[in-house]
């Protein structure tokens, strides 16, 4: 069985700044840092801790060859990940002394994702193979409504919320992983027991998980509700805590493990990544998580 990641890559310039720029005002930056980013990216380097066999699709642009070196690297096959006319997707982040952000996103190649490209994508694939998605690149509906007809397990994190979210059929979804927001602007409850109940009653044969950041996290579907703890540590910086939780999770589960232990394997993951800097450079190894496990026992 394979697992396709079909995501979004960017390259994230941090801007170290004193404060940040006004509108007018030319500021010179204390640091510059680029680093390879976007939800599709940091959730194939997560997925590949766990499950072997794992392709990512999606496009870069000119500048993103190095992109496609550090799936190669960490063994991510690269057959369907494919340079594309524009640039790679772009981050431009601000972060002042006090932490505080400012983000431009230029899409990129993300965006040229079209049909033929999809099509020759989900042509390799088959029955059974799990396809997993975020919503940061073109096509997304085209994507889920292929995959379907084909009979492949859809797993999708929402995010960010827009329009193609609310459209989109969750009923041609396996599992359906989302933190507290997410599950809030999609449900318009703003309580857990309502959202649950929402989605129990609205797509009956979903999965889902929502994860409640230093709270923890919850699976629940029609018939089983799991409490997971998040494991308490010294956080530096909580940025890519879902991401990776959400590769552990699904690589464990679909790999074979039951839901509890794919729910601490990914908890315990993540609580590691919000331990240092940064999101796919902060994500651990498996033996990183197996030690954290073996020294509480
Ligand atoms: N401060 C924390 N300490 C320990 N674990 C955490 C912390 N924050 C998040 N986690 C773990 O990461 C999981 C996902 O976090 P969260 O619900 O904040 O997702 P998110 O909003 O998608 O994250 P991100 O910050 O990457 O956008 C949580 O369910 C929890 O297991």
């Amino acid at each position: 069985m394979n697992i396709l990641n079909f995501g979004s890559v960017n390259i994230d310039s941090y801007f170290k700044v004193d404060h940040i720029a006004r509108p007018g005002e030319t500021i010179s930056s204390i640091s510059l840092k680029k680093k390879p980013g976007g939800k599709g990216l940091n959730q194939s380097i997560a997925l590949k801790k766990v499950y072997d066999n794992l392709y990512h699709a999606g496009l870069f642009g000119n500048d993103g060859e190095f992109i496609k070196n550090l799936f190669e690297e960490n063994s991510i096959n690269t057959k369907f990940f494919r340079r594309s006319n524009s640039d790679t997707g772009n981050a431009l982040i601000q972060v002042d002394k006090n932490g505080e952000n400012s983000i431009v996103l230029y899409k990129g190649a993300n965006f040229d994702i079209d049909e033929k490209f999809v099509d020759e994508v989900l042509d390799y694939f088959s029955k059974d193979d799990v396809l997993v998605l975020q919503n940061e690149i073109s096509s997304l509906s085209y994507i889920v409504d292929k995959a379907k007809e084909k009979r492949m397990k859809i797993v999708l994190n929402p995010s960010p919320i827009n329009e193609v979210i609310f459209n989109l059929d969750f009923s041609k979804l396996d599992l359906l992983v989302l933190n507290e927001t997410e599950a809030k602007d999609i449900s318009k409850f703003s309580n857990n027991d309502e959202i649950i109940e929402f989605f129990r009653r609205t797509y009956p044969d979903l999965k889902v998980i929502l994860t409640l950041g230093a709270n923890g996290s919850i699976y629940f579907d029609k018939d089983e509700l799991i409490k997971q703890k998040a494991y308490i540590v010294n956080t530096v910086d909580t940025t890519g805590a879902g991401d990776t939780f959400m590769g552990f999770f699904v690589g464990s589960y679909y790999k074979g493990d039951d839901i509890k232990k794919a729910m601490d394997l990914a908890s315990i993951a993540s609580a590691l990544a919000c331990m240092k800097d940064g999101a796919s450079t902060s994500i651990p190894s498996i033996e990183e998580v197996k030690k954290f496990r073996e020294n509480l026992s």
